[in-house]
Formats: C-alpha cells, structure tokens, sequence
C-alpha cells in the first residue's frame, strides 16, 4: 500500500541513558515514516530498543538525537494512545467506565461518550459485561478492554507494546482477527511491537526489524499479503511462508548476536 500522507516522521533518532556504569545507547540513528493509517511493527532481538522506541513516540521518553514529527490532523484529538502488555485497566471501573475514561478526561459529555464506549464494546464482544468490573473478568477479556478504550479515544496514533504478549495462544488468536477487524475500519495509524514473526505477518502493512543492542533499523520488509485478511487463509498461504522465512533470517543473525553476548 502506497500512504499519501506520513503520519510519523523520525530523523536519526537516538536514545542514551545515563547509568551508574556509564551511558547505555538503547537506541540509535533511526530514520523512517509511517504513513497515515498503516499498520507498522517493529521486531527485533530482546533488548535492542523497542520500548524505548515507542516510549519516545509516546511522549514519555525524549530523544537525545534527532528529530520526531507526528502531524496531527485535529486539535481535539490526543495525540496518541498506548496498549500495553500488562494488562492497565482501571480495576474499580466497570467495563464501560474504562473504555470510555479517555473521553471522560477530554470533556466528552456523558450520553455522548458512553454511546461511543459501547460501540467499541460491542465491536469487542464485551456488550454483556459492559457494567461488569474488572474481577469478574478473564485476562484476554481484560486486554480486549484496554484495546477498545484506546480505540475509543480516536486518538491520531495507537501504539501497542506486545499487547497480546501475556496472553494464552487461543486468546491471542481471537485477539488478532478482533483487532485487524477494528483496525480496518477505523484504518488508525498504528506501531506494534511483538516478538512473534507470525502476529507481525499477520497484522501489518509493514515490519521493521531492528539490529541487536544498540538497535538501529536492520531492514524494512512489506508485507504485501492482500486485506482484508482472514488469517486461516493467510497463515496458510505460500507468499505468507515465504515472508516469514526472510523475516527469520534476517531477525536470526541478531538473535543469534544477543546470545553469544550473553555467552560472553
Ligand atoms: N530507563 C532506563 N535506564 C537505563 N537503561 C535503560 C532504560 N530503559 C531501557 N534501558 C536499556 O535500553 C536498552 C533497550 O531497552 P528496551 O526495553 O527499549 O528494549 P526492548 O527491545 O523493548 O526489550 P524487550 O524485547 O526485552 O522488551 C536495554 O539495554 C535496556 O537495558
């Protein structure tokens, strides 16, 4: 897909920290765009910066180097809104009270902002646990929460930092087909970070991976498998095997990197 319109631009963006044994680059020289409503993931090897590469997107980290642009199209709308792999809903909040809290915070009155909740409720499947509370649901049903809150609050960018990462292999499933139906209707620029080749394939329009620590950008690969995508039927495609062995070879090298460090 050719995207009119960049979203996020990063000019050689970098990332040090101080630390009592001396700075530690966490991320260097990073240069890309990510189009208005692509869906983009970032892979790469433990360590190499991937959270701290969505950190810096997210406004809660600066760069030390380099130059961040995220254009946004209407004032009212927040900038961004993150996913994270732990689950972060509000646990004495009911279901609705959550997804629609970023609403809330923006000053949306309350018919209006509990009638959008319970769209993203329904496109979730929760509609009969919309007044439920936190206990009284599964770990998978709780993410789903977290995905519909961030959907809710239509911000220009979502990022989601292995949202799926915790949860079992059939939950994360459901979880992937739910949230490529979301996405392509509401086409929300979006940055994914996962360690699974598979859930990166799947989702995305492209995939970066990343070098080993310090992680820089090693290759960017496009996914040209056609939407909207059933996943049975991708998962089982020929091109979908062949991108998933480039992928791994290339990803390997750096895994392979982080290993012998740690050997020594
Ligand atoms: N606040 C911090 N202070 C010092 N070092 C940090 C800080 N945050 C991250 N780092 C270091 O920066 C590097 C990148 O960390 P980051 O968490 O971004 O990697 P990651 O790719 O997300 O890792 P993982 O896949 O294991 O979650 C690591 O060496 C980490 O130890």
């Amino acid at each position: 897909m050719v995207y009119s319109d960049n979203s996020i631009i990063m000019n050689n963006i970098g990332k040090n920290f101080a630390t009592k044994t001396g700075l530690v680059i966490a991320v260097h020289d990073i240069s890309l765009a990510i189009g208005d409503g692509e869906f983009f993931s970032i892979l790469g090897p433990s360590g190499c910066g991937k959270t701290t590469l969505l950190r810096i997107l997210a406004g809660l980290e600066t760069a030390s180097q380099g130059e961040l642009i995220i254009n946004v199209s209407s004032q009212d709308r927040p900038v961004n809104s993150m996913v994270f792999q732990e689950q972060s809903v509000f646990p004495w909040m009911s279901v609705k009270d959550n997804v629609a809290y970023g609403l809330k915070l923006r000053g949306v009155p309350k018919q209006e902002r509990y009638e959008i909740a319970d769209r993203y409720i329904r496109m979730i499947g929760l509609s009969k646990f919309a007044n439920a509370y936190p206990h009284q649901l599964s770990g998978g049903m709780k993410q789903r929460v977290s995905v519909a809150r961030a959907f809710a609050n239509d911000p220009e960018i979502l990022l989601m930092d292995e949202p799926f990462g915790a949860l079992d292999e059939q939950t994360r499933l459901i979880l992937q087909q739910e949230l490529l139906r979301i996405w392509e209707l509401a086409q929300k620029t979006t940055v994914f970070i996962t360690h699974s080749i598979d859930e990166a394939l799947c989702l995305s329009d492209r995939i970066m991976i990343m070098t080993a620590h310090p992680g820089t950008v090693k290759a960017i690969i496009d996914v040209d498998l056609p939407r909207p995508r059933d996943l049975s039927a991708i998962r089982t495609s020929l091109h979908y095997n062949e991108l998933f062995q480039t992928i791994w070879l290339t990803l390997r090298e750096e895994v392979l990197k982080v290993k012998n460090q740690e050997l020594g």
